[in-house]
């Protein structure tokens, strides 16, 4: 039986980013760059004016005031989007809106609120510094800067940037397609006939939502029956994926076939078993270089397994570098006993309370609970080497649910 860290360590040694593709800057986002940003233009692409107001010398501004106002000719207007037909001299000024270009010689922009226009003159009250109101051609993006990364998880901003820069395609690395097998001969699909001898097939489900989750493919081979030729049948095309998973079939019943299937097929076994619950039986080796995962039946034991060692593996394909759930530390509302040589765990929904944060566990923890892995937003981690817990006492917080921290002010959530 390997520690959960240890089993970790091996997986994710041997798990490397997958290739790159090109896609759509919209189809870029929140997944990882494979090329570094560089600027091709300079942001923004000439001097502008960052007020609605009037292009001056800042020389003729000397010493405006509201009662000794300075008088210069307005000799034309520039709206956003137009060209500047004329040079600024002195005693003339241009009226400009923001975003537009500054005309030559003018050096300053002073805002409407400081000027009286009247006709074809204007009254400045204020004087203006050198180059105030002025963005300069470059002031946000170099030519030949480098903007973002290759590394750097696309978010709205990155989105935003690569359109400003005329990038339409961008690298980023690829994601993994990964096989969803069920196997159990107890199993029935979502639509087949209500049965009281038939289990719901609902671990692929939760398996591919999962995949989902992390921006990865699913591919769903349906279910598989306990026996070597259904097993073979579903086992063998699910091998063109880069990532399989199996669910059931891998702990120690005269059904559970899934570790000789595998191994039949080419898989080079690494380890089978973790010291934890649940999720204890779980299989794990790598055929033809990809990692094929045999994950426990019990619905709870499939989603925990995913989350610790599948969810690490496939955001590292993606380039990802952050591959953990934030964890954070709170206080345990409940006592819990447990066997010291195994890591817990514990389904738990995590509340701030003051300046922290208190964790309940979410009823009945048994693997084939699935209702109270529904109610979780966490995972309370209880250690190798602890035989008990007592309520009051501090637990770190494995944080599956990534919303948590979205404390919305009660009134928002009113309903009309
Ligand atoms: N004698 C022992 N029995 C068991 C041990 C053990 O150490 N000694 N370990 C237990 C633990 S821990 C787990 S976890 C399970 C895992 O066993 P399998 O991976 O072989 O899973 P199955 O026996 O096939 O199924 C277990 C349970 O889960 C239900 N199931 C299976 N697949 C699905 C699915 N796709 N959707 C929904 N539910 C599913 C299945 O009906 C069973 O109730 O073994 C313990 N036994
Ligand atoms: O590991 Mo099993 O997953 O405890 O039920």
């Amino acid at each position: 039986m390997i520690q959960v860290e240890d089993a970790l360590n091996v997986i994710l040694k041997e798990t490397f980013p997958l290739g790159t593709e090109k896609v759509a800057i919209l189809d870029a986002l929140g997944r990882v760059l494979g090329e570094s940003i560089f600027a091709g233009r300079l942001i923004p692409p000439r001097d502008n004016s960052s007020m609605d107001g009037y292009a001056v010398h800042e020389a003729d501004t000397k010493g405006a005031t509201p009662f000794h106002p300075v008088i210069l000719d307005v000799i034309e207007d520039i709206p956003a989007g137009s060209i500047p037909r004329q040079a600024v001299g002195i005693g003339q000024a241009a009226r400009i809106m923001t975003g537009a270009p500054i005309p030559e010689g003018a050096d300053a922009v002073i805002k409407i609120e400081d000027t009286r226009q009247s006709g074809k003159r204007v009254e400045l009250t204020a004087s203006v510094k050198k180059g105030e109101n002025i963005r300069r051609a470059g002031g946000d993006v170099r030519e030949g800067e480098e903007v973002i990364p290759a590394g750097t998880v696309v978010r709205p901003a990155e989105v935003g940037m690569m359109a400003a820069l005329g990038k339409s395609f961008v690298s980023v690395y690829q994601r993994p397609v990964v096989a969803v097998i069920a196997t159990g001969d107890e199993l029935a699909d979502i639509d087949d006939p209500v049965s009281s001898w038939k289990i719901v097939n609902s671990n692929a489900y939760s398996l591919t939502a999962q995949i989902l989750d992390c921006g990865a493919i699913p591919l769903q081979m349906g279910i598989a029956r306990d026996n070597p030729e259904d097993l073979l049948a579903k086992f063998r095309p699910a091998l063109r994926a880069d990532v399989i998973l199996s669910s059931g079939g891998v702990s120690v019943g005269d059904y559970d076939l899934v570790k000789d299937i595998i191994t039949e097929v080419g898989t080079a076994i690494e380890f089978w078993r973790v010291a934890m619950k649940p999720g204890k039986p779980l299989v794990y080796g790598r055929i033809g270089g990809k990692p094929i995962f045999g994950l426990p039946g019990n619905p709870v034991s499939t989603m925990v397994s995913f989350e610790q060692f599948v969810r690490p593996v496939l955001l590292k394909m993606m380039g990802q570098r952050c591959l953990f759930r934030r964890t954070l530390q709170a206080i345990l509302l409940e006592g819990l006993e447990k066997q010291p040589e195994l890591t817990y765990f514990v389904r738990v929904q995590v509340k701030r309370e003051g300046d922290g944060y208190v964790a309940v566990p979410t009823g009945e923890q048994s693997s084939g609970v699935l209702k109270s892995m529904v109610r979780a937003n966490g995972l309370a981690i209880l250690p190798k080497g602890m035989q008990k817990i007592s309520s009051g006492e501090r637990v770190t917080v494995q944080m599956i649910d990534d919303s948590f921290n979205m404390t919305l002010n009660p009134e928002y959530l009113e309903e009309r």
